[in-house]
């Protein structure tokens, strides 16, 4: 694992996103989707998964057969990471106000879900089912009606939809399914194919392809974030447990030979045990060739002369988690401006949050949790503003309206204030 002083460590990751070839791949692919429809939907799914794909949306009795094929603890535990994901959401449910104000006036903003919207599982190197509770149980709780999903029709070179998916999704009420992967399903979901109508706006977290192609189609339906390849920075003292560090770096460069996994520390010793502690669990990973690519191309140890200065390395990298493994990490909390999930002491382990916790494990990577959120239930939400004047509002506060309209050199705008005050204003006398 790559070891440097933190200030020698180049940030370029964050400028650039995905190489030139893959963004001119996902172009190509968006626009032979809007051309063409379910015929290259099918393609595609031939040539990136390897799968000749006939009915693209699942029925309703693979959903029924899934659940034979999966067995009781994982039914056990994925109903109470459901549990747990439906409680910390619900207390981000936001309702319409109606301030009613002393002249008679009401300002106000309504609440409403969006009508239909399109979740991404990822499901091409492993299948997430924990992904579709985390996608889907925002949508619920904010209200959207029309919630459909879509994944992969092939996991790690196996052909169909792993049942366990089907079974979360059906456990969160999600029966709309589309066996379609990467930047085809991304945009059959933005413009609509003959089996699968558009989507108003798209969530969820896939690979760069996923990520490319949310951020090319976005405008045509909203999105939520970039939530590509998985990130961790763990900022650690001499306190940190080296093979608790290792593990969690591990866990997410595992996902994806793209994923990042940083750690910064002020201790020589720390850095030194890690970095051997790395290779040694590297050794017994079953997916060892995608970690040690992963740990190769984007993994670091970046030392600092302080805590203090790690802070700093830590908003600048903005990462999708943060672990802080120092003896007091609540005293390094307020100071952290950008990261998308912090975890705070030795038994936050990132994997905790990815699965049980409650709060959302999509988030903003490549270092766009500087302005973007975790998945929520706002992602789902949108406001409409109310506004009723009451005529005594309007007569005391026309002469400024039309002050300002005038000012912009708009006649017709302050017009239709005057016409008002003129005739409301005589009337009262
Ligand atoms: N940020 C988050 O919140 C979050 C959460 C979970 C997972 N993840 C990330 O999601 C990703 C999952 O990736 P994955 O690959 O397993 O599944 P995926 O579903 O995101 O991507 C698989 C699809 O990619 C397409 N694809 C593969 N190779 C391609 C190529 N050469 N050209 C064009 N398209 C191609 C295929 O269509 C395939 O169906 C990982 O990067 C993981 O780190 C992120
Ligand atoms: N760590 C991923 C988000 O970057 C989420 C996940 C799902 N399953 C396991 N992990
Ligand atoms: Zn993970």
């Amino acid at each position: 694992m790559r070891m440097m002083p933190a200030s020698e460590f180049s940030l370029q990751r964050q400028v650039e996103y995905g190489s030139e070839e893959q963004n001119r791949s996902v172009k190509s692919i968006i626009e032979s989707v809007r051309l063409e429809g379910d015929a290259a939907l099918r393609r595609f799914a031939q040539q990136f998964d390897g799968v000749a794909v006939g009915e693209l949306r699942v029925s309703e009795a693979e959903i029924e057969a899934a659940y034979a094929q999966v067995d009781e603890s994982f039914l056990a535990a994925i109903r109470g990471a459901a549990a747990n994901i439906r409680r910390f959401h619900e207390k981000q449910k936001r309702t319409s106000w109606m301030d009613l104000q002393p002249d008679g006036s009401i300002l106000g903003q309504v609440m409403r879900p969006l009508k239909r919207v399109g979740l991404y599982v990822p499901g091409g190197k492993a299948a997430y089912p924990s992904s579709v509770l985390m996608n889907a149980i925002p949508a619920q709780v904010a209200g959207v009606p029309e919630i459909v999903m879509v994944t992969p029709p092939a996991t790690a070179g196996v052909e169909g939809i792993d049942p366990h998916i089907l079974v979360a999704a059906a456990e969160a009420g999600v029966r709309e399914i589309y066996r379609v992967g990467g930047a085809q399903a991304v945009a059959a979901l933005a413009y609509g194919t003959e089996s699968i109508p558009a989507a108003d706006k798209i969530v969820g977290p896939g690979n760069i392809y996923v990520a490319l192609a949310k951020r090319y189609v976005f405008g045509v339906v909203d999105i939520d974030s970039i939530a590509g390849p998985s990130e961790i920075v763990v900022l650690a003292d001499d306190t940190a447990d080296a093979a608790y560090v290792a593990a969690d770096l591990l866990s997410q460069a595992e996902h994806d030979e793209m994923a990042s996994a940083i750690l910064v520390t002020p201790s020589q010793q720390l850095a030194q045990a890690v970095a051997a502690e790395v290779a040694r669990q590297l050794e017994s990973l079953p997916k060892r060739d995608i970690a040690a690519q992963s740990i190769r191309d984007n993994g670091a140890i970046l030392t600092v002369a302080s805590l203090e200065e790690g802070v700093r390395v830590v908003n600048q990298l903005a990462p999708e988690h943060l672990e802080i493994l120092v003896a007091d990490p609540f005293q390094y909390l307020s100071a952290i401006e950008n990261a998308g999930a912090i975890f705070l002491g030795p038994y936050s382990s990132e994997p905790v949050g990815d699965y049980f916790a409650g709060p959302n494990h999509v988030l903003p990577t490549n270092g766009t949790a500087r302005f973007s959120s975790p998945l929520n239930v706002d992602h789902f939400m949108k406001k409409s503003s109310v506004i009723y004047y009451s005529k005594e509002a309007l007569l005391q506060n026309g002469e400024q309206i039309i002050a300002l309209a005038q000012h912009e050199g708009l006649e017709a705008h302050a017009r239709a204030i005057q016409i008002r005050l003129q005739k409301e204003g005589n009337a009262r006398g």
